[in-house]
């Protein structure tokens, strides 16, 4: 029997980085919201221990770079279990889109193949698992808005308004460690409140050295800003901008220029993979 499970994108509503640690991570605050727009992940069962992955869509991506084989592997790893997993992979969130594609679709592994295989561990042993794997796994695993620091771990869950996001991506691909080495970013920035960020003091810090290297994005931005503030997800490439109707969206992504991918999406403070879990039970 097949159980398909969404796989969420998230935005950054906002993105500080406040210092740099030792192993050369970043410290950061941001706001992490999902959208009810995504992946689905088809999971099929065997027996056998053997673990096969499947991208539709034309995506490429090497087996073992591919974070929900990785995650796979590191669950069967981890309890011993005999069992194994055909995973099918619809792809829709666009690959290093700062969406958060990669690490929702580990995160959505591990909540599935935790009951799959029956595991029982715990929701704070698989975030601890998915941190080894990416930074930003721990909250889709979680499962709700957040507000974030450490390197994106330490989570304090947040209530907000759902407005609707017009999210375009500029065609090109940003690397997230490519903007976190760069010379030019900034790394010390104060620490903010929540109450900073609803009146509006907060930015992301790493726009300023994406739209200076990658000239699709400072278009887009540009262009985007026109109708709504518009802003850049984790390290890009996709921006957003944010509507109280959806109908002001939608007549804003209907004049989107063609060389550009665009959708809309709601932004939701529950991951839909939180309920999809609860009818494995
Ligand atoms: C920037 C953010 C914001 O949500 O999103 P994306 O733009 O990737 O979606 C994330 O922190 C990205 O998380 P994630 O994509 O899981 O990062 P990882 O795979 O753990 O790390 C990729 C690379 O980014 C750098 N990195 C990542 C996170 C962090 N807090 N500090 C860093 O310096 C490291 O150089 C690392 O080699
Ligand atoms: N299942 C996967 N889906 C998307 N990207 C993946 C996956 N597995 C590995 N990756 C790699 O992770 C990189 C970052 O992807 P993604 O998480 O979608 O973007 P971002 O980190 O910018 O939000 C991709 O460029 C890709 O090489």
């Amino acid at each position: 029997m097949t159980f398909t499970c969404p796989a969420p994108a998230k935005l950054n509503l906002f993105l500080h980085i406040t210092s740099r640690r030792p192993d050369g991570y970043h410290n950061l605050q941001t706001i992490f919201q999902f959208l009810d727009y995504g992946d689905d992940l088809h999971f099929n069962l065997r027996t056998d221990g053997k673990i096969n992955c499947e991208l539709a869509n034309n995506i490429e991506i090497p087996v073992e770079q591919n974070l929900i084989y990785k995650a796979a592997l590191y669950l069967q790893h981890y309890t011993n279990t005999h069992y194994g997993v055909d995973i099918k992979v619809d792809k829709r969130i666009p690959l290093g889109g700062g969406l958060g594609g990669g690490s929702s679709n580990a995160a959505t592994t591990l909540l599935v193949l935790n009951q799959l295989w029956e595991c029982h561990l715990d929701a704070t042993t698989l975030m601890q698992l998915g941190l080894r794997l990416g930074a930003d796994i721990p909250v889709f695993i979680q499962g709700q808005a957040a507000w974030a620091e450490g390197v994106g771990e330490k989570l304090t869950p947040v209530t907000l308004p759902e407005p609707w996001f017009l999210v375009i991506h500029p065609n090109c691909h940003v690397p997230t460690a490519e903007i976190f080495t760069a010379p030019d970013l900034t790394r010390n920035q104060e620490i903010v409140t929540i109450d900073d960020f609803l009146a509006g003091r907060t930015i992301n810090v790493c726009e300023s050295v994406v739209i200076q290297r990658y000239p699709e994005v400072k278009q887009a931005l540009s262009w985007l800003n026109r109708y709504s503030i518009a802003r850049l997800t984790g390290t890009g490439a996709c921006l957003f901008a944010c509507f109280s109707e959806k109908d002001q969206a939608q007549a804003v992504l209907n004049i989107v220029p063609q060389s550009w991918q665009a959708f809309l999406a709601q932004g939701k403070n529950i991951s839909p993979v939180i309920k999809k879990l609860a009818t494995l039970k």
